[in-house]
């Protein structure tokens, strides 16, 4: 892995369960916004494609694809290289601003982890493709679906951003409920709950912009309090905390070793690191095992190192005896249910 700067278009990946909201959510940005810089991927699992309908019907202004009969985290997943390289080189109307923004609505089934890797694909990387991940919630169905299905976990879990839908159909005394339980599964994702639904759109799709919103990533990459949160059982949040002074090579060996014991069990990462080989912090981050690319941070004033893992059914212990001369110790931020607490000590810097 080596170490660059980003710039580009950026690729929002919209995802969540099905029926929770992300073509409606999509209808209404594309409703209450003049967008001539945006461009609109669907797809949809079946071979009908009514939510590409209803987006198509809100506007004929913005570059439209259409991927249907299967889903980008399986079969379709050359189509979507192929469909995003093509809009990345399409010439631009004349008058109009540059691409700046991809909406790719994922099917309600879609796994974000394979899409994201996918997306990595070196035609992609040096157009300089950056990919956020958003994922809706539905607050009227609640817990369900994630206990039901591993689908729905998979996609909160690797959100960046969750925006709640159908508030209106949830009393309000519910949310902090609902809030609790979303932090469990995924405590540094940005949640956008906002009852003012033209407020919400407006959230669901801004571009992080992280040179200029350098606060705001810092306070998204510092877990929120976790102590009224009660935990998912079968999700570990682990912090992690740097033994020794590190180097960006021993870092990259770290994560690669991290992804090879973990594998289908690793959820999310999340690093921000001071490194003795590089002048400025590094921002490096996966979902599942799919690592995006290392980023100095110009702007970054804090001297601390952020580390979160997310794993399902796989606690600190484990990792720890696998991973035993890592520079990296990690212990439980947040204990699913019943589970027992770690018996090794964190190393302090
Ligand atoms: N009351 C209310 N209904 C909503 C809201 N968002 C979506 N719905 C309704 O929920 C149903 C599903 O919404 P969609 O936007 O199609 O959900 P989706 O996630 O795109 O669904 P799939 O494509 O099947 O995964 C539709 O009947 C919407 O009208 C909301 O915020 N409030």
């Amino acid at each position: 892995m080596t170490v660059t700067d980003h710039q580009g278009v950026e690729l929002i990946l919209l995802c969540g369960f099905l029926g929770s909201g992300k073509t409606s959510l999509v209808v209404d940005f594309l409703a209450q916004n003049d967008l001539n810089d945006t461009a609109v991927i669907i797809n949809e699992a079946g071979e009908i494609g009514i939510d590409g309908v209803l987006v198509q019907e809100e506007t004929t202004e913005v570059p439209f694809t259409l991927l249907s009969n299967g889903c980008v985290c399986c079969s379709l997943r050359s189509s979507l290289v192929y469909t995003v390289e093509q809009l990345l080189e399409a010439p631009r109307p004349s008058g109009s601003p540059p691409l700046r923004r991809i909406v790719l609505e994922t099917s309600g089934v879609s796994k974000p982890s394979p899409i994201l890797a996918s997306l990595a694909d070196p035609a992609l990387v040096v157009r300089r493709l950056r990919v956020l991940v958003v994922s809706t919630f539905d607050a009227q169905v609640g817990e369900l679906n994630s206990e039901r299905f591993d689908e729905a976990v998979a996609q909160l879990s690797a959100a960046q951003r969750i925006v709640f839908t159908k508030l209106d159909c949830v009393d309000e005394t519910l949310l902090p409920r609902r809030i609790n339980y979303v932090s469990s599964i995924n405590p540094l994702a940005q949640i956008v709950a906002d009852t003012d639904r033209r407020i919400l759109v407006e959230k669901a799709f801004q571009c992080y912009e992280m040179e200029q919103n350098q606060d705001e990533w810092q306070q998204q990459l510092t877990m929120r309090d976790l102590s009224t949160t009660a935990a998912h059982p079968r999700i570990h949040v682990l912090k992690g905390i740097a033994t020794r002074a590190l180097y960006w090579e021993d870092v990259a060996q770290w994560l690669d070793d991290l992804a090879g014991f973990c594998g289908d069990r690793l959820l999310r990462t999340k690093l921000l690191v001071h490194v003795s080989d590089c002048a400025e912090p590094i921002l490096i981050q996966s979902v599942g095992t799919t690592y995006s690319m290392p980023r100095r941070l110009t702007k970054f004033l804090t001297e601390a190192d952020v580390i979160v893992v997310m794993t399902m059914d796989l606690d600190a212990i484990s990792i720890m005896n696998e991973l035993a001369d890592g520079i990296i110790c990690l212990s439980n931020a947040l204990m699913p249910t019943n589970a027992p607490q770690p018996l090794f000590n964190v190393v302090s810097h």
